[in-house]
């Protein structure tokens, strides 16, 4: 998939910003504060209906402005060009458009511009709670899987649904058990969908970790993945259906029940769990320098990039904010030929462009190259 036109009106610095962009690799150079991740993060609005900087849309409302407005125009290998727009304002909320059709739901957007995104907050993938882990897998299958993205929205509502009863639980015991009853059939067998799915995922997903980490690491340490539920064999629970993993979820939930009772929420399920990184036998987590992390968390990107090339019929599109500050020269030119080898489009900012200004004699075809100063963006040779 390929963003041609990028227009941004009162979008956080961006007062009003046109930009026409290179096929292949953009580069976005640019003091710091200057508004370079915004554009980024516009193209993510426009791919995954939300910003990744911001945890809500009011604050990237321009400062003194009302509303923003994003519009992107894209081409695809089987659509031909369609526009997505974002419109967020105080009164009304967000609504995103298809050519000018507004959309039912947030969830109708997601896949039609596959992204992979790299950024900061990839470090918290390797190194902290399980939530970021559980969102990267998410998003990874959700973007190939609309039936997947319904059983999640469908599922998260059967959470909310049950811990709203099990808050309440001054009921009667046996009232409450009626109540539940219907949420946890619910529970299970969406669960289980969701589980099966996760588990499918991660063991096509390893071979192209490990394709991924060896261009950027070197042979060496093996990557692999391991999906934590609540069955602790994992290896036995790949070869079960989606019935018997029903089943299995059913009795570890009945057995849950007082610690259900006790904590007032839904203890087990797929909202529980994790994914496990290893590099050879020994758990990244636990044991990995932080070295080790960085890379491990861009390989994981880069898989995911790999991915989506063989899964689906139109490339992704490719976002890098700030990914060179954290990497060493040799690295660096490494991460540069892999976006240069690859032929989907991809969007890179860098504070401090010295580390890859080589590159700007070479590679004029395939290299665009973008200045921004105080929300205002020039296309440089
Ligand atoms: N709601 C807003 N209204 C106006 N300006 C905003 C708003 N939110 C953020 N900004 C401004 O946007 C700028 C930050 O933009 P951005 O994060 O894109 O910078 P950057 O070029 O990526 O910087 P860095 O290299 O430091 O990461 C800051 O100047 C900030 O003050």
């Amino acid at each position: 998939m390929i963003s041609i036109t990028l227009s941004l009106t009162n979008f956080r610095n961006h007062h009003q910003t046109v930009v026409e962009w290179g096929d292949h690799v953009n580069i976005i150079t640019g003091p710091n504060g200057a508004g370079k991740t915004n554009l980024i993060d516009a193209l993510h609005y426009l791919c995954m209906g939300r910003s990744f900087t911001s945890s809500s849309d009011q604050y990237v409302v321009r400062q003194g402005a009302a509303s923003f407005l994003i519009k992107g125009l894209f081409r695809g290998n089987i659509r031909s060009q369609f526009e997505i727009a974002c419109a967020y304002s105080r009164g009304e909320g967000k609504k995103l458009f298809v050519n000018d059709s507004p959309l039912e739901r947030h969830a109708d957007l997601i896949g039609r511009v596959p992204v992979v995104l790299v950024s900061q907050n990839d470090r918290k993938l390797t190194g902290e709670g399980p939530a970021e882990r559980r969102s990267f897998l998410d998003a990874l299958i959700s973007q190939t899987s609309p039936a997947y993205l319904d059983d999640l929205i469908r599922y998260r509502r059967i959470v909310r649904q049950r811990n709203r009863l099990l808050f309440e639980h001054s009921m009667d015991r046996g009232y409450l058990n009626v109540l539940l009853e219907p949420w946890n059939r619910q529970l299970v067998e969406t669960g289980a969908r969701i589980i099966s799915g996760r588990n499918k995922m991660v063991s096509k997903f390893c071979k192209y970790l490990k394709f991924a980490h060896e261009q950027l690491a070197g042979s060496g340490l093996e990557p692999a993945i391991s999906y934590k539920t609540f069955c602790s064999d994992q290896q036995s629970f790949l070869s079960l259906n989606n019935e018997e993993i029903a089943d299995a979820y059913r009795s570890e939930l009945d057995e849950a029940y007082e610690r259900e009772l006790d904590r007032r929420q839904t203890v087990i399920g797929p909202h529980r769990d994790d994914l496990v990184f290893f590099l050879d036998d020994m758990e990244l987590r636990k044991f990995g320098s932080q070295g080790q992390h960085r890379i491990f968390a861009l390989a994981l990107k880069m898989a995911q990039l790999y991915f989506y090339r063989d899964e689906l019929e139109d490339l992704p599109v490719f976002l890098l904010d700030d990914v060179f500050g954290d990497l060493d020269p040799s690295r660096t030119d490494t991460v540069m030929n892999m976006l240069l080898q690859h032929n989907g489009q991809s969007f890179i900012t860098a504070a401090h462009p010295d580390k890859i200004s080589g590159f700007r004699d070479q590679e004029h075809a395939r290299i665009a190259w973008y200045d921004v100063k105080d929300g205002n963006v020039s296309s440089t040779e």
